[in-house]
């Protein structure tokens, strides 16, 4: 298998602040990735990071086999809250056309096959029957759908998502993960998503990479899902449930919250020793470098149905 993403001792400072470092890691190819941390620890910056929207403070970021950034034409990006951004008197298909022209009225008229284009890619996202209508008079759910479109109509390789699960109702989330599901599964894109909450996303996940103690980590799905790793990474009690039709959830610890127990606030000492740093000489754990066995991890562990 080939990797899709490698970051080498990859680090970003912002404002003179040291956003993550030391991040090792491979991605394969054909793979689904989330990215998971807390509000702050740096997803949005990686999604930056990946696309060469910011200079790395140290290391390398190498996307589709080249250097970050070099290799943006191959990439679909939908960034964070971009359905709320857009101008909302656009069309669907309209929007879906800036994917191709890159112009907001197309300067350039829109040629036939430009727009046969746009509709293939409103039908891969099943909102083909609303090309005609304003952004502003579609729902969330399908407004992130467009979007996805938008992304997806120039063929990408790697399709990038920042958050696209945010304030949609559960119908709409179903819709959008089985849209990535397809892309993935059908057209063997390589997918990664910026999540905060995995469960709905579980399906699908091949792997995360993990911001926790100042580094991103990768490890394959079933090390993922793991309740001490989980109730680090979010900094309070968390628990995999597995139910007996094999459907694997995440949870907060209810009985905990009923106990008044509070968070778990490990210290650096214990996330270290946790990680096991002295063992892998980064810093990272030992999931960081994705191996071909990844692929085989989503079919391990998705037992979880396919989403509708
Ligand atoms: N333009 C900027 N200049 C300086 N610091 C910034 C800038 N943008 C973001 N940051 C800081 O970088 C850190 C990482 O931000 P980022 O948006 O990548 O986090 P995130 O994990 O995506 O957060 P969230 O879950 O809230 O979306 C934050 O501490 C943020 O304050």
């Amino acid at each position: 298998m080939t990797a899709s993403i490698i970051f080498d001792h990859a680090a970003v400072t912002r404002g003179g602040r040291t956003i993550w470092r030391n991040g090792c890691f491979a991605i394969e190819q054909g793979t689904v990735t989330a990215i998971v941390g807390t509000n702050g620890t740096g997803k949005t910056t990686m999604m930056q990071a990946e696309l060469g929207l910011l200079p790395l403070s140290e290391g390398s970021v190498t996307v589709l086999g080249e250097p970050a950034g070099k290799a943006n034409a191959r990439i679909g990006y939908v960034p964070q809250s971009y359905t709320n951004d857009i101008d909302s008197n656009l069309t669907a298909e309209q929007s879906v056309l800036l994917g191709l022209t890159g112009t907001r009225f197309g300067i350039h008229p829109v040629t036939k096959a430009q727009r046969a284009k746009a509709r293939e890619a409103l039908r891969f996202v099943n909102v083909e029957d609303k090309a005609s209508l304003r952004l502003s008079q579609l729902s969330g759910g399908l407004r992130q759908r467009v979007a996805i479109a938008q992304a997806l109509v120039c063929d990408p390789e790697l399709l990038m998502l920042d958050e696209p699960l945010a304030n949609l109702d559960l119908a709409s989330q179903r819709s959008v993960v089985h849209v990535l599901s397809r892309l993935n599964r059908e057209l063997g894109m390589t997918i990664q998503v910026v999540a905060h909450d995995l469960n709905m996303l579980l399906p699908i996940l091949t792997g995360a990479v993990y911001l926790l103690d100042g580094h991103p980590h990768y490890a394959a799905m079933d090390a993922v899902l793991d309740s001490t790793l989980l109730t680090h990474l979010y900094g309070t009690k968390v628990q995999v449930v597995t139910t007996p039709q094999g459907d694997m959830f995440v949870t907060p610890n209810a009985l905990d919250e009923r106990d008044g127990t509070t968070p778990d606030t490990h210290d650096v000492e214990e996330v270290a020793e946790f990680h096991d740093h002295a063992a892998h000489g980064h810093g990272h754990a030992a999931g960081d470098t994705a191996n071909t066995s990844n692929a085989n991890t989503a079919s391990n562990t998705n037992t979880a149905k396919e989403t509708a």
